[in-house]
């Protein structure tokens, strides 16, 4: 069997479309969604992600706010820009790129984003509200994995779904999304500390992986047929001397799973999706 690839890149195209038409509705009101962004230091693959975002709003129609703070940058001045967007009546919602440097505290940065302007959906009143499931901005990894499945028919309902990594951004919200009554699939978290990954994994109808951990998941730890979404980005340097990036999918996977959402071309592309998508919702609501 060979896999039938999860599109994400085309996937996200269509859904800019559709945000392109939402867009222009809000025009006709003189509304303008802006997206922004706080980027913090010299990370190459953070600075191209970034880009990467801007390119979407562009693509849709969304304005973009982008700010930039050096590599030394004090927690006094990140807490200022996250203070300046808190206030513009123009920037609808915006993002904290991470990682921050080592300086920055991190969880009080999140913490003094507006819940309503979080646009990642990781500001912990916004997690707390997908606990209780009361409605609020999601987290856009795991809603474009949801998306992702849901456009190619890929069942939910009484799915065995397996997550590996219990993440703040990925896994652990995922676990959360799944388990909604909407989607109503059954949820097992397993993590570096799980015995044996493999005797969970076998058992599933869909195994996501977002571990970080290069080749984690070999097509042996796979049950014939298995849905396989691979989030793992991690940066290596091959026999070449170059860097490129790599998922956490053993490439055998590929001939036993039904469909696979692969790294690149998944899970990223849905990601800047659903953020402009979150962008876009909120300036609907007004
Ligand atoms: N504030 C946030 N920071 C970070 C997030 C996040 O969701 N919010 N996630 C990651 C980085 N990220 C978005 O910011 C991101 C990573 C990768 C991709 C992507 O499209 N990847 C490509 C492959 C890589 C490439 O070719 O450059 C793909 O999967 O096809 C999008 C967004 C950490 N920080």
């Amino acid at each position: 069997m060979t896999a039938t690839i999860l599109d994400g890149k085309a996937t996200a195209t269509a859904i800019k479309e559709e945000l392109r038409q939402r867009v222009a509705k809000l025009a006709e009101r003189g509304v303008v969604p802006g997206l922004g962004t706080i980027l913090v230091g010299d990370d190459p693959g953070s600075h191209a992600y970034v880009a990467g975002k801007h390119r979407d709003c562009a693509e849709v129609g969304v304005a973009s706010i982008a700010r930039q703070l050096p590599a030394d940058a004090t927690q006094e001045q990140v807490e200022a820009v996250v203070a300046e967007l808190n206030a513009d009546p123009t920037c609808h919602g915006y993002i904290v790129q991470l990682p921050l440097p080592r300086q920055i505290d991190t969880q009080r940065i999140l913490e003094l984003i507006d819940p309503d302007k979080d646009a990642d959906g990781l500001h912990p009143v916004n997690l707390g509200r997908l606990v209780l499931g009361f409605d609020g901005p999601l987290p856009c990894t795991p809603r474009g994995i949801v998306e992702l499945l849901r456009r190619y028919d890929v069942p939910l309902k009484g799915a065995e779904v397996v997550v590996i990594g219990r993440g703040n951004t990925v896994g652990r919200p995922l676990g959360l999304l799944l388990t909604r009554k909407s989607e109503n699939a059954t949820v097992t978290l397993c993590h570096t500390g799980t015995q044996d990954l493999a005797a969970h994994t076998a058992k599933a109808d869909i195994v996501i992986v977002a571990a970080g951990n290069p080749g984690l998941l070999t097509a042996d730890m796979v049950r014939p047929g298995a849905v396989v979404v691979d989030v793992g980005i991690t940066r290596v340097v091959g026999s070449d001397g170059k860097g490129r990036y790599t998922g956490d999918v053993a490439p055998g996977v590929r001939d036993v799973a039904s469909f696979l959402a692969p790294m690149p071309g998944g899970v990223g592309p849905m990601t800047r999706a659903l953020l402009v998508t979150n962008v876009v919702e909120r300036a609907e609501r007004g």
